[in-house]
């Protein structure tokens, strides 16, 4: 019988919720770092790194996620972070991830919208080769920056329609920057064929939940954890088979539940609401997604089944291809069936 850190290693793996330059991995962060010597506040000593991602509250995370971002200069630099990215996941068995990427954030830092997409398209088409991972994008507007960033991101994405693109989303903070104001974005880019999954209910109540669902047409909701706090929005989200994007780790580092062992995923298991787990920004939360995976495992208190079913969840509940998705939950099958004998 094999035991569960060594089976959610070798396991084939799908991640949804997983944002591009919030996997810049310490080696990635301290070259970026040692490129901008000195006009950065980011440390290129990883160990003065990891003190660095130490997050009093949420608003301080997207500050500091925000000069790891300063440090993405041109093209090359988001190749690179885009391939190296692409080597962990696949290093962790991960087969197909949606990446979330934040144009709006590289383009107004003078990267053009044409070279941000020709990098991670460049990429994207390498890690397969290289990898035999497949890499889908998901646009996301940073709240933040507002309307103005929503125009931008909408743009780039109808006028250079990158291969990978498959969905549109809105991250950043929630406190400040309600959901309604981004509808005409969502509804454009739905129209133009891009799944809704907006981030919703990570630091704010139901109601931006409830919002994400009305006015941005979310098939999915990024984190989704105060969902718990309203029942009929427990139940519709059950009913309606509306996935959660589940980041446990992530939830405790920003603050946004106060320990692993409050955090509510139980619940949602238990109401029948379907989640997957996923790692957010794995190196700024000091995890990785094989990690995830073991901390929803004793959250659960899952065995080898059910660990095999958190990676059938996220394939199911993925953008991919009906045949693609077939063949990576065969894929995970047959991994199972062979470590149960
Ligand atoms: O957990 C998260 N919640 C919300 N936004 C996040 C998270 N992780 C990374 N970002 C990113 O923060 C930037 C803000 O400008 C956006 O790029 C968003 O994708």
């Amino acid at each position: 019988m094999t035991d569960l850190t060594s089976f959610i290693a070798g396991l084939p793996k799908a991640e949804l919720h997983v944002h591009h330059v919030g996997s810049a991995s310490p080696r990635i962060v301290a070259e970026l770092a040692a490129r901008h010597e000195g006009r950065s506040p980011v440390p290129a000593d990883p160990a003065a790194l990891a003190d660095y991602f130490a997050f009093s509250d949420f608003a301080h995370f997207i500050e500091v996620y925000l000069t790891v971002v300063d440090l993405i200069r041109d093209d090359e630099d988001v190749r690179m972070l885009t391939y190296e990215v692409a080597r962990e996941l696949a290093r962790q068995q991960v087969r197909y991830a949606e990446l979330t990427i934040t144009p709006y954030s590289s383009v107004k830092r003078g990267i053009a919208a044409k070279a941000f997409c020709e990098a991670i398209e460049d990429a994207r088409r390498g890690a397969a080769a290289d990898f035999g991972i497949e890499l889908r994008w998901c646009f996301d507007i940073p709240g933040e920056a507002g309307l103005a960033a929503a125009e931008e991101t909408l743009r780039v994405a109808l006028d250079e329609k990158p291969e990978g693109l498959i969905s549109f989303g809105l991250g950043g903070p929630e406190i400040g920057v309600p959901r309604p104001q981004f509808k005409p974005y969502f509804d454009q880019a739905r129209a133009a064929g891009l799944h809704s999954a907006p981030h919703a209910g990570e630091t704010t109540g139901p109601d931006t939940i409830w919002s994400a669902l009305h006015d941005l047409g979310a098939e999915r909701i990024g984190h989704g954890i105060s969902a718990i706090r309203d029942d009929k929005l427990v139940a519709y989200l059950a009913e309606h088979r509306i996935p959660l994007e589940i980041s446990p780790t992530s939830n405790v580092r920003t603050r946004a539940v106060a320990s692993i062992e409050e955090h509510p995923l139980p619940l949602f298991a238990e109401a029948g609401v379907p989640f997957s787990i996923n790692s957010d920004d794995p190196p700024m939360f000091g995890t990785t997604l094989e990690e995830e995976y073991a901390v929803a495992a004793r959250l659960l208190d899952l065995d080898v089944r059910g660990v095999a079913g958190l990676a059938t969840a996220s394939v199911e509940q993925s953008f991919l291809s009906p045949a693609g998705k077939k063949a990576l939950i065969a894929e995970i099958d047959t991994y199972t069936a062979h470590n149960l004998a």
